[in-house]
């Protein structure tokens, strides 16, 4: 086994994590998103969550850090032949990431993308695996998502509950709904905050979203995802006055006709409720009675 702590040129897949950050030079910086995963086991299992048929020949990683996990996700693309990018916004860690992986870096196996994730153009990436900035983890998300590709994403516990709740639950929510649209959604392990160093105020759960075609049709995804935001900002509502209070918000001139267009047990129920293909079902309606502009 090689000495991990022994810094560029060690094999892939085992470097110290808690060697990784002091060698970084620079501590993790709360304020700037950086709380560093230290907890070897969970780092050895987060690449394994890939979906088995995942194709891992060009991984992406957002937010490399000190490289903790970008040693493990580079430990699995040196077996495939593949490679990796990783996206870090922090100058100090992207310099590191390069320095520490420069034998990577020679060999093609690893590009280094100093910029914002929200920003940068996405490489042509096959899956992607990433402990993520929790601040801008929403947004991350919904940039990678409509991409259809493999995802396993560490995000704080309580978004992760609400990316996976089922219609009826009380996490449910739009953010449901659009997750799921893109992907199944499922958590695949629940991370303490003794896993990472600072230690984050909250509880982190790792998500795998396999991508899927949904079981419904949508003519207009903008404007289905559109009228879901919509229905949510009224969510005790029922359907009926959800509809007829959040035209301005989805963009339809004529709320009126959808509801008188629409079915009497669809309109009694509430939007916590309504599954993601009854949302779906609703939204074409919409579209056909509601005229909808564009917002
Ligand atoms: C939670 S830390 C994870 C670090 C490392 N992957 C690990 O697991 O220990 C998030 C990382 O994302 C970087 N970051 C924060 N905001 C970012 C953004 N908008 N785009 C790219 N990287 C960002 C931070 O500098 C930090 O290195």
């Amino acid at each position: 086994m090689t000495d991990s702590s022994t810094g560029a040129g060690a094999a892939y897949g085992d470097r110290d994590p808690d060697a990784l950050a002091r060698r970084a030079g620079e501590r993790a910086n709360p304020d700037r998103d950086q709380h560093f995963l230290v907890d070897d086991r969970v780092l050895d299992r987060i690449p394994a969550y890939l979906p088995d048929d995942a194709d891992a020949s060009h991984l992406l990683e957002i937010g490399g850090g000190a490289g903790a996990l970008t040693d493990r996700l580079l430990a699995a693309v040196a077996a495939e032949n593949g490679r990796l990018s990783v996206i870090e916004r922090d100058g100090v860690f992207a310099d590191f990431l390069r320095e520490e992986f420069a034998t990577a870096v020679d060999d093609g196996l690893l590009d280094v993308i100093e910029g914002d994730a929200l920003d940068v153009d996405l490489p042509p990436f096959t899956a992607c695996v990433a402990n993520l900035p929790y601040g801008v983890s929403s947004e991350i998300a919904f940039r990678l998502l409509p991409e259809g590709k493999p995802l396993v994403l560490m995000f704080q516990a309580e978004f992760a509950d609400r990316m996976v709740a089922s219609a009826g639950e009380s996490e449910y929510g739009r953010l449901s709904v659009s997750a799921q649209h893109y992907a199944a959604v499922e958590i695949v392990e629940r991370v303490p905050k003794e896993a990472f160093d600072p230690q984050p105020a909250v509880e982190s759960a790792v998500v795998r979203c396999t991508p899927r075609d949904p079981e419904y049709e949508v003519g207009d995804e903008a404007f289905f995802l559109r009228f879901v935001k919509a229905l949510f900002t009224q969510r005790r509502k029922t359907v009926r006055n959800a509809v007829r209070n959040t035209g301005h918000i989805s963009g339809l001139d004529d709320p009126e006709s959808v509801v008188d267009a629409a079915d009497e047990d669809l309109l009694r129920r509430r939007p916590g409720d309504l599954e993601p293909s009854a949302f779906a079902a609703l939204a074409e309606l919409a579209r056909e009675r509601g005229s909808p502009t564009e917002v």
